[in-house]
Formats: structure tokens, sequence, C-alpha cells
């Protein structure tokens, strides 16, 4: 019987010690102190006690920003360009000459109707008269309707981000490249829908917020990601490209930059301004820099504006390292918003002289991505020839927009097309149509922009390896230089070369530092927690729970339970020990008859006892003091077992403010009075 009841004593302490370790594994389970356990060191705790917000993570937001992607999302089957039309409400100079409004939007259908106009508006007088005009109907990914704030199905400018920026943003985290583009005649709401007005700010203020936004939340929910975001703006007018975020100089010919390519990241634009931003507030404030820049110079072209394409670009890298590995995994993406040049230009016949060059210029721009999307919406596209490459050349290079633009339209991106229409253009409007219902057809080719497991050492050997070519670099600059009549192109090539190398090289120490500054971020909050279980430790210590009194004494033979419990203790931890007179044997057996006899009888367990009623009490007096120990075990460890488990290594490690480490760890390891045993079972 007692060994019965020494096993059944045993049996409750691992119990309550596996309870105790599960508790401390699950901080939902741990009310008081969950958040204490959330950024400790040891990488499987982490894991835990993220464990919660990964289980809710069911939108794609939050499955974003916990820093993984699962491994099927990493390469696109290749989706369509997404293509959403949005009408405008008449404008004061519509009200007044009685426009008609063309447009009828099938909220179920998503299907947009253009109406044949009636024959009192003076605006499509000319399409009626060169060609018999009829109903046109298209079907779009989304059909928003702007038209009349005071209809129900009224879409607002929070509308078109939530059904469009958010699900871009979604994808920028999970490593995805995006572009949205607004194509429309001008006047039709492109600007509107893309930048907005102060008290309406449109699509791209509202992505800048939430980026933000997001980047705040994944950092209150783990120091171990980094966000480095970057941003430029250009413009690309009379088919040359300006940097809209260096101010224009005045009396100055305006600044243009060339266009260069590189193997890895396709065309881009040489020497163009790109700046980290840190905050909502920065981002917006070079959003407003580059805006104005627009508008200062193309107010010095004659009011241009309607004429440029605009390009603005956000580059985000996310950095999450590993501070138990030190490695780096890195996700870039590049979210890029494109207000177009009025569309109508391209039809443009009436200019002369330099009106003319700049007409077939931007000409040249939008009607080269009439044929960039006329090639990629056909349906030889999408078969491979033998040769492996597509049937049909896509003329990206023919303008400057097309080629800048080559990834977003037919390659290593999710775009979308934002056609914007006018409410009583008959025939702009189904020019506009024609062309979304054509990109419609285009499929593109994403993946998940990401280098996996990069070591500190690594990254080191990387930055290494550059400083030295760029002192490589700057003997032959120098010895070009020497030469420059000579060899003026090398020496250009060598210089962009040099110059290229030191940017990343920039780039590589200021993302090295940003990880110093996660890794910091981590330690000061495990430090923190650390505080934080100290401080529970001294109050727990301080104002003890109250522990029943120890259990009354047990009525005789008191030896042979001390000796049982004793070994059975010893037995668990030290097994070869201690066994007097051989009875280590015996004991099991013992054990092992006990144990089948409980199975069959609960209350008669034990033939000792059985038919004595001296016995029946004593073994009720057992039970009971089997039960205060139970509860006793119960209070003590939750008092102090897991503070004790916690605070072990991690208190050498770190400057406690305040508290005396060695003092609370010499509170904590004194042992109770009535307690002879518990350090077996508490470690
Ligand atoms: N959905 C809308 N709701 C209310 N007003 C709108 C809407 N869309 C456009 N507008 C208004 O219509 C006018 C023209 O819009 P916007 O300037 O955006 O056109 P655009 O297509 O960008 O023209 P451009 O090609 O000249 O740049 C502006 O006054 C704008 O405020």
């Amino acid at each position: 019987m007692f060994r019965n009841l020494e096993r059944r004593f045993q049996d409750a302490v691992t119990d309550i010690n596996e309870t105790l370790i599960g508790i401390s594994l699950d901080p939902r389970l741990m009310p008081n102190s969950a958040g204490l356990y959330h950024h400790h060191h040891h990488p499987h705790h982490l894991e835990v006690a993220h464990r919660p917000a990964r289980s809710s993570a069911s939108t794609p937001s939050l499955r974003a920003r916990d820093g993984t992607v699962p491994p099927h999302a990493r390469a696109d089957p290749g989706g369509n360009v997404r293509v959403v039309v949005r009408v405008r409400a008449f404008l004061p100079r519509e009200i007044e000459r009685n426009a008609e409004c063309l447009i009828r939007m099938d909220p179920g259908t998503q299907r947009t109707t253009l109406l044949a106009p009636n024959d009192a508006d003076p605006v499509n007088a000319r399409a009626r008269a060169r060609k018999a005009v009829e109903e046109r109907s298209f079907t779009f990914d989304r059909s928003f309707w702007s038209h009349d704030a005071r209809d129900p199905h009224y879409a607002t400018q929070e509308d078109i981000y939530d059904c469009l920026g958010e699900e871009f943003l979604d994808h920028n985290f999970e490593g995805y490249h995006t572009c949205i583009f607004a194509y429309g005649q001008t006047g039709s709401g492109k600007s509107y829908t893309m930048m907005g007005t102060p008290e309406q700010p449109g699509l791209i203020p509202r992505t800048c917020e939430d980026l933000f936004e997001r980047i705040a939340a994944a950092q209150e929910e783990t120091p171990n990601i980094s966000y480095n975001v970057r941003v430029s703006y250009f413009e690309v007018y009379n088919e040359h490209v300006r940097d809209l975020l260096v101010p224009v100089a005045p009396h100055q010919p305006p600044y243009y930059l060339k266009i260069r390519e590189s193997p890895t990241e396709g065309p881009y634009v040489k020497d163009l301004t790109e700046v980290p931003v840190r905050s909502l507030g920065e981002i917006l404030r070079y959003m407003r820099i580059g805006d104005s820049n627009r508008t200062t110079a193309s107010t010095k072209m004659n009011d241009t504006s309607s004429r440029s394409h605009a390009v603005f670009t956000i580059m985000l890298k996310q950095i999450h390292h590993d501070l138990e590995t030190d490695e780096t995994t890195e996700r870039s993406s590049r979210i890029r918003l494109v207000d177009l040049a009025g569309s109508e230009r391209a039809k443009s016949t009436e200019a002369t002289g330099q009106r003319l060059r700049e007409g077939s210029n931007i000409n040249k721009s939008l009607t080269t991505l009439g044929r960039v999307i006329a090639a990629l919406a056909d349906p030889k596209q999408h078969r491979p020839s033998r040769g492996g490459a597509s049937s049909s050349v896509v003329p990206y290079r023919d303008s400057i927009l097309t080629w800048l633009l080559k990834d977003s339209l037919g390659g290593n991106s999710k775009t979308a097309m934002i056609a914007c229409i006018a409410p009583s253009d008959y025939e702009e409007t189904l020019s506009t149509l024609r062309y979304a219902d054509q990109a419609k057809r285009i499929r593109t080719r994403a993946v998940v922009n990401q280098v996996d497991a990069v070591s500190a050492a690594q990254r080191d050997a990387q930055i290494a390896a550059m400083q030295a070519e760029i002192h490589q670099l700057q003997i032959i600059v120098g010895d070009s230089r020497r030469r420059f009549e000579r060899d003026a192109r090398e020496a250009e090539e060598r210089l962009e070369q040099y110059q290229a190398t030191v940017r990343t090289l920039q780039q590589a120490m200021e993302e090295k530092s940003l990880v110093a500054e996660g890794k910091i971020r981590s330690l000061e909050m495990e430090n923190e927690a650390l505080r934080r279980h100290l401080k529970l430790a001294l109050e727990a210590l301080r104002n003890p729970v109250v522990v029943p009194p120890p259990p009354p004494p047990p009525p005789p033979p008191p030896d042979q339970v001390v000796k049982s419990v004793e070994g059975g203790e010893r037995e668990e931890n030290d097994d070869d020990h201690d066994d007097p007179g051989g009875n280590k044997k015996k004991a099991a057996e013992d054990k092992g008859a006990a144990e089948q006899k409980e199975d069959d009888d609960d209350d008669n367990d034990d033939g000792y006892a059985s038919g004595s009623t001296a016995a029946e009490d004593q073994e009720t007096g057992y039970e009971r003091h089997a039960d205060d120990m139970h509860e006793y075990m119960r209070g003590l460890l939750h008092d102090l077992n897991l503070f004790r488990r916690k605070i072990g290594d991690d208190k050498a490690r770190f400057v406690l403010d305040g508290i005396d480490g060695e003092a609370v760890a010499g509170l904590l390891a004194r042992p109770r009075p009535w307690d002879g045993k518990r350090s077996n079972i508490l470690v």
C-alpha cells in the first residue's frame, strides 16, 4: 500500500510537472505571464508564443506580416493583369452643358455598359457623324461606380483601396513586385484615383499609410524583422526621364536621366534618387515634393502635366534575422504606382512644330504601350515557340515608358490597371474600355523575391568583397582619368560601375546596421521580460501564497513511509544506488502487483489494508497526506518553479537594474522548512 501511495504521489508530481511545463509553454494558459514568454530568447518558446497569432492569421495580410511564406506561394503560377474600371462624377462644365451619363454598371456581374449617345450633346457629335454608334458592354474584375455619391453602390476612395490596394500590399509583404497603373483620357480621374486630394486621399497615400502601419504592427509583434523602405519618383515626358525628387533648378535646362539595363534587375533609370523613408510623414513629404516639381516643370512647358507619365516607386525590403543562428533572410518587393498621361493625346492630329514633336513622342510612349498590351494579350504569347521564347516579339524597347515598365507589364509582377472613364464621352470611353478589355488577357509571372539564410559571416564577406572591388575600381578609375581622352567611354563605364558598387555597399552597410538594431531591440525586450519575471518573483516571495499547514503526522509506522518516499525519489534520479537489502526488485514486483490490483478495485487496492478499520484509517491518513502533498506541490510549483527555470542561466547574462540578481537567486533557492525533497521534483 505504501508503494501504491508512493506511486500515486509520484504520478501526481509527474502530472503537476507536465501540466506546469505545458502551462509554461503555452502563454494563453498563463494570463499573467503570457507576455513574459513572448520574447524569450529560446526559439521554441518563441515559436509557441507566436502560435496563437499565426493560427488566427487567416487573412493574407497577417500571414504576410509574420515573416513566413508558405512554399506553394513562392512561385506564382501566373496571374492575369487585374483590370478595374471607374467612372467619375460630372464636372461643372459637363453639368452646364447638360451632359448625359452614358455609363451603366451592374454591381452583380461587374459589367460596364456604354450607351449610345443622344443627339443633344455636342461632345459626341463627331462620333455619331463618323460611324454607327451602338451600345457596348464589357466585363471587368470590378466596375467602380463613382458617378453619383447618393447611390448605395457609390465607390469611395476607401473602397478602391480596400478592393485593390490592400491586396496588392499583401503581395508586397509576401515578396512580390506589384504595379498599379491608371489609364484614361485627360480629366477622367486618374490623378484623383492615384493621388487624390488631402480630404480624399487616393491609392498612393493610402498604400503608404497602410505600409507604415503594418511595419509598426509587425515590429510590435517581433523585433526580429527589420524593414528598409525607399522611394523614388520620376516622370516620363516627351521620351525623357526626369527625377521628380530633384528640385527644378531655375534658369537651367531640365536635367534628364539615362536608362540602363542590368542583367539581374532589367531596365532601370541611372542615377535616379532613391530616398530611404522611415515614416508616413517622410514618404508623404517626398510625394508632395515630387508633385510640386511635376507641376513647376509642367507650368513652364505650357501645362503639360496631363502629358507626362508619373511613376512613384516604393522599394520594400524585409530582413528577418534569426538571433539563434545569426542568419538573415531577405525579401524585397517593389510597389509601382503609375499615373499615365491622358490617353486621348495618342490621337492628337492637329499639333504642329514643337507641339507635334512632343505630341508624337508622347504618342510614342502611349501608342507603344498600346502595342505592348496588344502583343502581350495575344494568345500566341502564351504558347512558347520551339526555341522556348515567346512566339511574338513584344516592342518594349520602342518607348521609354514601356521599356521601363517591361517587368510590370509582362514579367515578374502582379499588375493591375485602373481604367478611368468620364461619364459622357462616347468615343474616348469606348477606346479606354477596349484598351482595358485587351489588358485583361495579359498574364504575368510573379515570383517571391527572397534570399534565404545568409549568415552574418556571408554578409560580412560580401561587404569585404565590395570594399575590395571599390578599391580596385578606384585605381582603375584614377588610371582611366589620366587616359581620359583616349578611353572616355571605358572610363565612363568604369566610373558607373564604381558608383553602382559604392551605392550597393552603402545599402549593405545600412542593412547591416538595421539588423544590428533589430538584435538590440530583441535583447532589450528579453531584458525587460526578465526584469518583469524577477519583479514578480520578488513579489511572490515577499507575499507568499498561503500554503496549507503541514499535514497532521500520519499514524505509525512513519519510518517505512519516509523510507519508501525517499526510495521512490531516488529511484527516479539515481537508480543504481541506495538499495538497502536488495529490496529494489521486490519493490518493483510489489508495485506491479499493486497496479494490477488497483485496476480491478480502486477502493480496496491492497491486500494489506483489507478488512481492518485501523488500517483503513491509516490509509485514509496517507491518502490525505498524499492529497495535501499534491496540493502543496501544485501551489509551490505554481509560485516558484517557472520563475526559477526562467531565471536560471539568463540571470548571468543581464545587468539587472536595481535588483540584486544573486540575492534573488539565493532567495529562490532557499528550501522551505517542510520540504525535504523539493529539488528533485522541481529541477
Ligand atoms: N471619383 C471622383 N469623384 C469626384 N471627383 C472626381 C473623381 N474623379 C475625378 N474627379 C475630379 O475630376 C477632375 C479631373 O480628375 P483628374 O485630375 O484626376 O483627371 P486625370 O485623368 O488625372 O487628368 P490628367 O490626365 O489631366 O492628369 C478633378 O477635378 C477631380 O477632382
